[in-house]
């Protein structure tokens, strides 16, 4: 099959965003075309282990400057005028060929390690982010354990910092942690009394230790494992932000991680349509296209409003973070829309396309089809990050406030 038309090109129109996050959407196209494109099947397919964490691309999206998009000038950072619309156009692009890739070394990298490094206080932030900015080490981010995840309060928390002398010394055990297996840091939240502090731990200290990769239905290109701290000593300039404050920390940044996961559900969405569209145009059931039948018509008509809707839910967000530096309300919107559309937009395409969409790659010809992962991949948008339940959670507390809701 041709390579299927970028039917956003001709369907959604940028055209409110600023010449800014248009330029960066452009140049991070070309950038995802030249250098995703040919290595997505593997990138998608492969399942996890140690070595087939993706180094060669990593270097590649770090010599491109994309990791200076989403930061300050003074880091190194490119100092746009609307970096967050530019972040999440980046993860659009990049999300089109790899929503593993992108999660684990975007969304993961840039945004729960970057905006978390940049609340931490000087010189832990310069000193870090800059060397994130130039693409130095992968990080990992740390909030979930086996017994807390959606639970993020002090009282479901089992890793605990004691206070020692010149720091803290902190033990438990964080799970689903992506990129851990390579990586050089970790932050990790943890109960310091009856509290949550932010903490930045390197991965060679004595006490860490990392599991192996776990082996998921999909993101195989996201990496994540437990990993274990036995009484780690943390020095006590090491804490990001305010001790007690690290619940505020982790939150900052997963509210951007969320507009983030729907920015991605788009793209999956996105590619799904365009296959799907393209295959449907061409195959033909009882002499004519199945293109022809108004049912795909309709199918279609209905998902390319809700593409329009998702992509309009997760740059609005972006531009009201970036004009008034809030957005909660709007990034739970986009993240439940856009990851919910992911699987309904994926389902309906394989469904669309028969066979087709539900092979990954063909014997007879060794030719490889894309829908089958984009499914697989799709599902874990309406959980990590905040499940979508809590995304209702999150509205409903601005449509009843929380004496109501909780
Ligand atoms: C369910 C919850 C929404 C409940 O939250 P809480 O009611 O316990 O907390 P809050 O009082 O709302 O907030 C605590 C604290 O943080 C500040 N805050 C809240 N939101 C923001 C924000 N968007 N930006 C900045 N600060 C924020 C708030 O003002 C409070 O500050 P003060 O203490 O008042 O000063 C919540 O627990 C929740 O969202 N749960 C889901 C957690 C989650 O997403 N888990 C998954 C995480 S990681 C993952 O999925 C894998 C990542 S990966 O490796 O890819």
């Amino acid at each position: 099959m041709k390579i299927p038309a970028r039917r956003a090109d001709t369907l959604h129109h940028d055209v409110w965003l600023p010449p800014e996050t248009r330029r960066v959407r452009q140049e991070v196209r070309e950038f995802a075309e030249a250098v995703l494109r040919p290595v997505a099947h593997r990138l998608n397919n492969t399942p996890e282990s140690v070595e087939s964490f993706p180094h060669e691309v990593f270097r590649q999206m770090a010599d491109a400057g994309l990791y200076r998009i989403p930061f300050a000038a003074d880091v190194g950072g490119r100092g746009l005028e609307f970096p967050t619309l530019a972040t999440m156009v980046t993860l659009e692009e990049l999300a089109y060929f790899s929503p593993g890739l992108t999660s684990a070394l975007y969304d993961g990298q840039a945004i729960l390690v970057g905006k978390t490094l940049e609340r931490a206080q000087e010189p832990l932030r310069s000193r870090y982010l800059s060397a994130l900015v130039r693409g130095e080490f992968v990080g990992s981010f740390a909030t979930s354990e086996p017994e807390a995840s959606t639970d993020l309060s002090a009282a479901a928390m089992q890793t605990v910092a004691v206070p020692v002398e010149g720091g803290y010394s902190l033990t438990g055990g964080k799970r689903w942690i992506t990129n851990s297996v390579v990586a050089r840091y970790i932050l990790v939240l943890a109960r310091t009394e009856a509290r949550l502090s932010m903490f930045l731990i390197g991965m060679d200290s004595p006490g860490v230790s990392v599991g192996k990769p776990d082996l998921k239905m999909g993101n195989h290109a996201q990496l994540t494992a437990d990993v274990r701290f036995e009484q780690v000593f943390v020095p006590a300039d090491h804490v990001v932000g305010i001790p007690g404050n690290g619940l505020k920390v982790a939150l900052g940044a997963l509210a951007m991680g969320r507009m983030g996961i729907g920015a991605i559900g788009v793209a999956m969405a996105q590619s799904a349509f365009d296959f799907a569209a393209a295959y449907i145009s061409e195959r033909k059931v009882f002499g004519k296209p199945i293109a022809a039948f108004q049912h795909w018509q309709f199918t279609f008509a209905e998902h390319a409003i809700n593409i329009e809707n998702a992509r309009n839910l997760y740059l609005k967000a972006a531009y009201r973070f970036d004009t008034e530096g809030e957005s909660e309300v709007e990034g739970a919107m986009a993240k439940f829309y856009g990851s919910r559309l992911a699987v309904d937009v994926a389902r309906d395409a394989i469904q669309a396309c028969g066979a087709y969409g539900f092979v990954r790659e063909l014997s007879a010809t060794g030719q490889s089809f894309p829908l089958e992962s984009i499914y697989r991949d799709a599902k874990i948008g309406e959980i990590y990050e905040g499940t979508n339940e809590i995304q209702r959670w999150i509205i409903a507390r601005h449509i009843f406030g929380r004496d109501l809701v909780g």
